[in-house]
């Protein structure tokens, strides 16, 4: 199977990211971090419903096992009322760099909230360098730091039997593992299990794991997403998305069976929005003979 692309939307987001299927109502939840908006799609019948938030940014979104929304957004972690729109503050981090923003996150599998953060980009893969970290939003509400400095904290996920965690750290071009303990969400022993060639591969932003735990990344500049098998540190495929939305951003399993592709997409740097610009937009990736699991919650 090679996989067929389609443009479910043109969404027009400016910088769409963090897709998480909400298997719960067949909705489809992500975030336009520079708009600072949440959006909830429903593929069923093509309705959107979108929250703007009172920050800056929002790096990622997750759905509340006790019912709402998580955010990650600018220098917080934060609980959404979705009907209202009403947001309470969990915990402020990485306030030592005040140009920094919340960017990609993700629960494991223990449903502990992990996100990201990374410094002012005045262009696209240009952030002010080491002013990110990585946190994690524990159950109890409290947050602790595990990897810093971090360039662009990005892509996330963990392995169907939850003893390995994949991170990505953009700039540094790579997929790391790291042995994830589920009990207490400590990752030890990072190694590369990935290194990804910068002209021709792009710059690695959001990924997602599926059920036979290969790992697919959407890759910024190059419209593309690859999948990767990481025990073999091997590509084993690379589909096309856009020539046009190359600023691809990120990807998740959706639909009934969960063996469709969402895939986020930045736009590009145009004052009007031409015809056939379809940067910005949201696609699908069908026939890729793969699956997805069940996107974790936040179960705090
Ligand atoms: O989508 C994201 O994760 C960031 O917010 C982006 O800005 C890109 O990752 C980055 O620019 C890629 O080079
Ligand atoms: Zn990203």
């Amino acid at each position: 199977m090679t996989g067929k692309v389609t443009i479910v939307r043109e969404f027009d987001c400016s910088l769409g990211e963090g897709p998480h299927w909400d298997d719960v109502s067949q909705t489809l939840l992500f975030v336009d971090i520079n708009k600072a908006a949440v959006h909830r799609w429903n593929p069923a019948n093509n309705q959107m419903k979108s929250i703007y938030l009172p920050d800056s940014t929002v790096g990622a979104v997750v759905p509340r096992e006790k019912g709402g929304l998580v955010i990650a957004a600018a220098h917080r972690f934060a609980f959404v009322d979705e009907e209202t729109g009403a947001t309470e503050t969990i915990k402020e981090a990485n306030l030592e760099f005040p140009q920094s923003r919340f960017n990609d996150g993700k629960c494991d599998p223990a449903g502990r909230f992990w996100a990201g953060t990374m410094g002012n980009e005045k262009e696209p893969g240009k952030p002010r360098r080491n002013e990110g970290a990585l946190y994690c939003l524990q159950k109890d509400k409290s947050v602790t730091k595990h990897v810093a400095p971090v360039d662009i904290s990005n892509g996330l996920s963990w392995t169907a039997d939850k003893t390995v965690m994949y991170y990505c750290d953009s700039l540094r071009f790579c997929i790391d593992a790291y042995d994830y303990n589920i009990a207490n969400g400590e990752m030890t022993n990072q190694r590369v299990v990935y290194k990804f060639n910068r002209e021709e591969e792009g710059v690695p932003d959001g990924h997602c794991i599926d059920a036979d735990d290969n790992i697919w990344v959407a890759m910024f500049f190059t419209g593309q997403v690859i999948k990767i098998d990481p025990r073999a540190g091997k590509k084993l495929q690379t589909i096309k998305v856009s020539d046009v939305a190359v600023k691809t951003t990120s990807v998740c399993f959706g639909g009934r069976n969960l063996d469709e592709m969402y895939v986020t997409s930045a736009r590009n740097p145009s004052v009007n929005k031409v015809d056939g610009d379809t940067s910005g937009g949201l696609f699908k990736i069908t026939e890729l003979g793969a699956k997805g699991l069940q996107a974790n919650i936040y179960e705090g």
